[in-house]
């Protein structure tokens, strides 16, 4: 990461087991809609609500540097998983910030994240340090979002122009739906001899080496 120069600085942050087709292409297409120069793949270390990765924190690495291959603004950020901390978002903005200044920095989620900011880490603070954009995912809808989602969309929705600078802003993108979830995925890969639809080739590839998710 570099320390001064002024940039437009994404992050996607997940549990990635594995990286899917629904993480990469709606945050590839924001890529080229918005002019991001970077997205940081950054997996989170013993994610606190929810169940623990099915394969090791080095093979969850290990598939994210296949999918980084595909786009050279993929770049694979460890940094929760050296914090060996069960990983929350606010330490980690206010750490992309020191490191990037002058960058406007954007934290990328899915909209099944977005219905359940409100249980996030002091979430109301997340805003001091970056814009959120909101991929659509299937099955999530806004109809279905708490009051205080409702409220905090009110506040801050902004339009794509208005990620350029600033932060604190929410925009709902209008990427195109991929239907799927890594949890959908892990179930299909037990067996397979092919690459699923929704998984990139180099991380097919990477599975097979390794024999994960009781691929033989
Ligand atoms: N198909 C999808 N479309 C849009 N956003 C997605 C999609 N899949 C995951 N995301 C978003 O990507 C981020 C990381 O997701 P994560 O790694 O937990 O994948 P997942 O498919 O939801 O996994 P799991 O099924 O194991 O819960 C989250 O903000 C999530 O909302
Ligand atoms: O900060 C929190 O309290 C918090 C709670 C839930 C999820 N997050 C972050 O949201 C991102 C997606 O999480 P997940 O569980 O869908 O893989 C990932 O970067 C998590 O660290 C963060």
């Amino acid at each position: 990461m570099q320390s001064n120069a002024p940039r437009k600085v994404a992050i996607l942050g997940g549990t990635f087991d594995p990286v899917h087709w629904g993480h990469l292409k709606p945050a590839l297409r924001l890529a080229d809609s918005c002019g991001w120069d970077v997205i940081h793949l950054l997996p989170t270390c013993a994610p606190p609500h929810r169940q623990q990765p099915e394969v090791l924190n080095t093979h969850r690495l290990g598939m994210l540097d296949a999918a980084a291959g595909l786009d050279p603004r993929l770049v694979v950020n460890d940094w929760e998983l050296r914090q060996g901390l069960p990983s929350r978002t606010l330490p980690t903005l206010k750490h992309f910030r020191e490191r990037c200044p002058n960058a406007t920095l954007v934290f990328i989620i899915g909209m099944d994240s977005l219905l359940n900011l409100p249980d996030w880490l002091h979430w109301e603070r997340l805003f001091d340090y970056a814009h959120f954009v909101v991929m659509p995912r299937p099955g999530y809808t806004l109809e279905d979002a708490r009051p205080e989602v409702v409220d905090l969309l009110a506040k801050r929705r902004i339009s794509m122009s208005e990620l350029e600078s600033g932060h604190g802003g929410i925009f709902l993108a209008e990427a195109y739906d991929v239907p799927i979830s890594a949890t959908e995925l892990r179930a299909q890969l037990a067996g397979q001899t092919e690459c699923p639809e929704f998984l990139p080739e180099p991380v097919w590839q990477y599975i097979q080496k390794h024999h994960l998710y009781g691929v033989r």
